[in-house]
């Protein structure tokens, strides 16, 4: 593996894998591009070197084919004004207009590459869309911190078609992991892990590594649910991963034997549909009446939660308390955000990652409140469970 500020791109084609998994709003407008921004000196290192870039990406779960509500092309315009040039767009990621533009880039000159996850060979990792990819370039960048945790072809199988000496980490990866290991190394207790959002099926299991790390974990969000149901609650319409609820019960009673608080949101703010006109109320979370769900943590919940973070030294948070792009459905999540504030204010180091949850904490003016924002969310979770993940160790090989 070669090193990005020692790397000659003078002449060179730099296929970069990036994560530009942004939130987007109705209209197709950038929330947060916390992500984008952060690639940012990569690029411009490569392009002041007198090379030209590449640069792929996924955006969101596409699962029909092509979809245009997850096209890339609704971020080439931002990119291009952060970059201050014009940024080439191709339709496609490996057919003949990428391969026809991507042979006539010259140095100076940035082209993004349509939705990797347009093609079902990405996420199977399939060795011959790889290939088709790395022909694109002759040195391959991974810059893609937030998606190292998944082995597919752009961030990991495609590495073994470049020598090792055109083989890097571009800044966003290298700075994601020297912090990611200064936590590591050095985490104070109390150890609070808040985990939340939508992803659950995903993120369950990460649960139990974090049961020898953390003193406390905070469960809400989507999340909640799933170990609600598990403990006999009634979540009316709530998100939920049925094929989970012995994972979450398993998991209730493994931090009961390893003496991990595992804090779930007693009361939630409910609602009708899944709509920012949605009427809404409050209930237990564990008394949600049917044709109702739970979208946001509830006001004891806030409290409860508020009072554990004030008492941390270090802590983790990665997914949001509630369906925060709503504003019916903030309160929770800004909430823990102030809290989480606080306690770094008060000495304890604080560490945020994911998609949306950087989204929410910098919609919520906190983003320099908290020690260090990471664009990883499930990739900085599993970073923790002490494994070497799949698109670091590519690189590395
Ligand atoms: N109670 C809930 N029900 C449904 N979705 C929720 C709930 N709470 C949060 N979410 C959603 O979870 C999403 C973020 O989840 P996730 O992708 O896991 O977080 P991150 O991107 O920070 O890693 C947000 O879009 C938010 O609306
Ligand atoms: O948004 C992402 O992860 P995150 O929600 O854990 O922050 C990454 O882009 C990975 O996306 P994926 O979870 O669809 O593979």
């Amino acid at each position: 593996m070669a090193n990005f500020s020692s790397y000659n791109f003078s002449g060179r084609k730099a296929l970069v894998r990036v994560d530009f998994n942004v939130p987007l709003d109705a209209s197709f407008d950038i929330t947060d591009d916390t992500r984008i921004r952060a690639t940012i000196p990569t690029i411009q290192k490569i392009l002041a070197d007198g090379g030209s870039v590449i640069l792929m990406s996924h955006l969101g779960r596409p699962k029909e084919g092509p979809t245009d509500k997850y096209s890339l092309k609704h971020v080439v315009d931002h990119l291009s004004e952060l970059l201050g040039r014009k940024v080439d767009f191709a339709a496609d990621s490996i057919g003949e207009e990428a391969v026809k533009k991507a042979a006539a880039l010259q140095p100076g000159q940035v082209l993004l590459l349509e939705n990797l996850r347009f093609y079902k060979e990405e996420e199977k990792g399939d060795p011959d869309f790889a290939q088709k990819l790395a022909r694109l370039g002759d040195v391959y960048v991974n810059d893609a911190f937030g998606t190292a945790h998944r082995a597919h072809a752009s961030t990991a199988v495609i590495a073994q078609y470049f020598e090792p000496a055109n083989r890097l980490f571009g800044t966003v990866m290298e700075g994601e992991v020297q912090s990611a290991e200064k936590v590591l190394h050095s985490s104070e207790k109390p150890f609070t892990a808040i985990i939340g959002g939508a992803k659950v099926s995903d993120k369950i299991l990460i649960i139990e590594n974090l049961l020898d790390r953390a003193t406390d974990i905070i469960i809400g969000g989507g999340m909640a649910y799933t170990f609600v149901k598990a403990m006999d609650g009634k979540i009316g319409s709530s998100l939920c991963e049925n094929d989970r609820i012995d994972t979450a019960r398993e998991l209730l009673k493994k931090a009961e034997e390893k003496g991990v608080t595992l804090h779930l949101p007693s009361d939630s703010i409910i609602a009708d549909k899944f709509a920012a006109d949605a009427d809404i109320s409050s209930a237990l979370s564990n008394t949600i009446p049917d044709g109702w769900m739970g979208l946001d943590i509830g006001p004891l919940a806030c409290d409860m939660f508020t009072k554990v973070l004030h008492a941390s030294k270090t802590i983790l948070w990665n997914g949001p308390m509630g369906v925060f792009e709503m504003e019916k459905f903030q309160h929770g999540t800004k909430a823990v955000a102030k809290a989480v504030a606080e306690a770094t204010a008060n000495g304890a180091f604080s560490l945020v990652g994911g998609g949306d949850s950087v989204a929410a904490v910098n919609q919520f003016g906190y983003h320099d409140k908290v020690s260090y924002v990471s664009t990883g969310g499930g990739a900085m979770l599993e970073y923790f469970e002490g494994k070497e993940l799949p698109g670091i160790a590519a690189v590395k090989a």
